[in-house]
Formats: C-alpha cells, structure tokens, sequence
C-alpha cells in the first residue's frame, strides 16, 4: 500500500503545488490520478520514489517512510515510465533494458536473457533488440519504457503520462496491452493522466485533482460517472459528454445503443 498522509510540497515559498494531500492507494490495484495540467499530478508521483521531497507531511509504502529509504535504492525498486519513454540514446533496445538489471548486480548474459523475455512480455517483436530507440515507433519506445520499468520486477509502477506522446489507435493498443500485464502482474500501479476516457479505462479507481492536488473527488470510475461530487468534476468529465451519454433506440426489434450524437456503438443483449 502506497499512502500519502498530509503531503504538501511548496517548490518556492508561497508556490503551493501540492497542499495537505492524503491518499492511500491499495496494494494490486491501479489509480488513476486525473487531472489537467498544473494540478500537481507529476510532483505527487515523484514524492513516491523521492525524486521530489515534501516540504511537509509524509509518504508511507507497506507502513514505512519512503525517507527511511536510501533514495538510490528506492528509486530502482519502483518501476518508472515516463511520457517521453526516457530511453538511453546510444543503447540499443536489449541494452536500454538490460542496464536496469545489469544496475541491480546480474552479469550480462543473463540480463539479456531476461531482457528479452521482457521485450516479449510488452509485445516487442526480438527483431527491435538491436535497434537504437530513435530507430522505434514512439508506440514502441513506450513498450521499451514498460519492459525498462518491469525490469527488477517492482511491486511498484509510476506511469506519468506514458501514453500521451503517441496517436490515439496506439495509445488504445498500449493501454490495452497494460490492463492485459496488469491482470498477469498485479502491480500497484499509480498512472497520472489528463485524459479522462485513459483514467476511466485503466483505474480500478480514479482520483480526481482540481489545482494544488486538491482531491475533487475519488472513485470508481462507475461511481463518479454515476454521481459527480460538484460542478468541476461534472464539468472535467463530461468535457465530451455527448459521446459518454448512452441511449437506446429500436431499430427491426433490437435495441440499439447509441451516443449522445446518435451514432450507434452497440447492440444491447436482451
Ligand atoms: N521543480 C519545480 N520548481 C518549481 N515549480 C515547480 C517545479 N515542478 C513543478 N512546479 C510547479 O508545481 C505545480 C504542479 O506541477 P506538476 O508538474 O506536479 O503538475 P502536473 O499536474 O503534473 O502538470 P502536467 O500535466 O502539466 O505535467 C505547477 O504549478 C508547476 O509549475
């Protein structure tokens, strides 16, 4: 269990980006932290593997303060992927994987070897070992950045934005491609986004931040769906409401779901 407890962190005086935030994030599940630019998202992931210090307040994983943790040894327990794949330039794709084990003390053959299982577990064809990141799709750099992150098999994942860099039919393949690992791995994921259909897809539950990572509202995506707790989490989602609201119409005696502007999605099972 990841739990923050009263987390504040203040970069220069009087610059709140975060203010008096408590979370606990259950161990196995993933959460979603939603929310627009600015809201504090990325400052929250990073107080979790002391990439960035609270001016106040404390995080806690499995009941112990991360700053009982020596910071290097923490960071390469938790597995981290970052919007722009944060690959090495001048590794190849193997390498850029096996690094990260050859880090935590395994010879090289055997970093291989497990490296290319991960390449094969994220859905990388072992034809791309030998290539160099700039040689990749920007979908594929983000399966590298997984399969980096996988690597000392972390109970802990920090997604920042890790889609966000490719176009929308890749972005579906990579999340779908997480929910299936995720269903194999049971990590505690914790997946920062500004997009609300990924936050709804991939969250078992979503925290909603309005700025200063004020919590507007948290939830299963069922739950605030369902039941917005004011106007700024009814207006944040239903940013494109019309294609989340589901009607019904008869067409030759089925009933047809259709969206808020009248394009059919579904057939509605009897
Ligand atoms: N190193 C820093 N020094 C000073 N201010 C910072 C620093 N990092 C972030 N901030 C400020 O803290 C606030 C929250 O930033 P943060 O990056 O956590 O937000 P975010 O929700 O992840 O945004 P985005 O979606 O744009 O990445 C912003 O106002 C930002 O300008």
């Amino acid at each position: 269990m990841i739990e923050f407890d009263e987390v504040t962190k203040e970069y220069r005086r009087g610059s709140v980006a975060v203010e008096a935030f408590s979370l606990e994030i259950p161990s196995h599940r993933t959460v979603a932290l939603l929310g627009s630019s600015g809201s504090g998202k990325t400052t929250l992931l990073r107080m979790v593997n002391r990439m960035v210090e609270p001016t106040s307040g404390r995080v806690l994983i499995d009941g112990e303060d991360v700053r009982a943790r020596d910071a290097v040894e923490l960071r390469r327990s938790i597995g981290y992927v970052l919007q722009a794949g944060g690959l090495l330039p001048h590794r190849t794709v193997i390498d850029n994987v096996a690094t990260v084990l050859r880090l935590g003390g395994m010879t090289r053959k055997p970093a291989r070897l497990r490296a290319a299982e991960l390449m094969d577990r994220v859905g990388l064809e072992s034809s791309l070992a030998r290539r160099y990141p700039a040689e990749l799709s920007g979908g594929q750099q983000q399966r590298v950045g997984v399969a980096r992150a996988l690597a000392p098999d972390p109970n802990i994942l920090l997604m920042d934005e890790p889609f966000g860099a490719v176009d929308p039919i890749v972005r579906r393949d990579l999340q779908d491609e997480l929910l299936r690992l995720q269903a194999e791995l049971g990590k505690t994921i914790v997946f920062v986004t500004h997009d609300v259909d990924e936050a709804f897809r991939l969250g078992d539950e979503v925290v909603v931040l309005r700025g200063h990572g004020v919590v507007a509202q948290r939830g299963t995506p069922a739950e605030i769906l369902a039941a917005p707790a004011d106007d700024f989490v009814a207006d944040f989602i239903g940013a494109n409401r019309a294609e989340r609201s589901l009607s019904t119409v008869d067409i030759g005696g089925r009933s047809i779901a259709v969206d808020g502007n009248g394009r059919p999605v579904g057939v509605m099972q009897k």
